[in-house]
């Protein structure tokens, strides 16, 4: 599928993250892949997987749905640690992803390389690049460097900006990407808890939006009704 078409396919919808991390009650990579099932038939416009499941899961929700793939893997490590070196983000993309999300940060990746680097090579895989980035800076210095998308996925989790919305999405950095950056799809990510955050999230100017704790993590879901209920 060619770049715009891709794009296009996502505009103004609901992507879904299908992750469970070591030790979760869903971490198994069928049981992943039944999630973006579910998610597809209620409406996604995408899946993003990986993660703790690395490329398993990738190949698993492929395998499953033929909704486009946004694939990760991830690192237990400090700094950088989604897609973090550049033979990652190729395995991804040689795993089936057809967007592959990767810490779009301007901090030291563990390689060495520099950001246009890896998105060269995942472009010559024939694949797209989410950038996931934390601040805006981050942001620009990601499209220029030749990122398809730009996401605000690891706002709050870097050591600048920890805290930094406390329990909800950080809507001003969505605003502030779409204003600075006119033309980039832009991917609004991390702590959508509610249908109407999404919604304002795509009146701010994003492209997309993703959703993966509140739909596809049912432990934080049953705490979060566990609490209301006293227990
Ligand atoms: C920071 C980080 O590691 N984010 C990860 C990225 O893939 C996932 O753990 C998140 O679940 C995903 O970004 C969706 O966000 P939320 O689950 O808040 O809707």
């Amino acid at each position: 599928m060619n770049r715009d078409r891709l794009i296009q396919q996502l505009a103004g919808g609901l992507i879904v993250s299908c992750q469970a991390g070591r030790g979760h009650a869903l971490r198994d990579s069928a049981t992943i892949a039944r999630m973006a099932r579910a998610a597809a038939d209620g409406g996604a416009r995408a899946i993003r997987c990986g993660g703790v499941g690395g490329l398993d899961d990738v190949a698993a929700v492929r395998e499953a749905v033929a909704l486009p793939v946004i694939g990760l893997t991830k690192q237990d490590r400090d700094g950088v640690f989604i897609t973090p070196t550049l033979d990652d983000a190729v395995a991804v993309a040689r795993r089936g992803a057809e967007i592959v999300a990767l810490d779009g940060t301007s901090r030291p990746r563990p390689d060495g390389l520099d950001l246009a680097a890896v998105i060269k090579a995942v472009h010559d895989e024939g694949a797209l690049v989410m950038a996931d980035v934390a601040t805006l800076p981050d942001g620009e210095l990601a499209a220029a460097a030749g990122a398809d998308l730009v996401a605000s996925t690891l706002s709050g989790y870097t050591e600048d900006t920890a805290g930094r919305t406390g329990p909800g999405p950080d809507l001003e950095l969505v605003a502030g990407l779409r204003n600075a950056l006119r033309d980039q799809p832009i991917v609004a990510e991390g702590r959508y808890h509610s249908p109407e955050s999404v919604a304002e999230a795509l009146r701010l100017g994003a492209t997309a939006v993703v959703v993966g704790t509140a739909i596809t993590d049912p432990t934080w879901i049953t705490r979060s009704f566990a609490r209301a209920a006293g227990s």
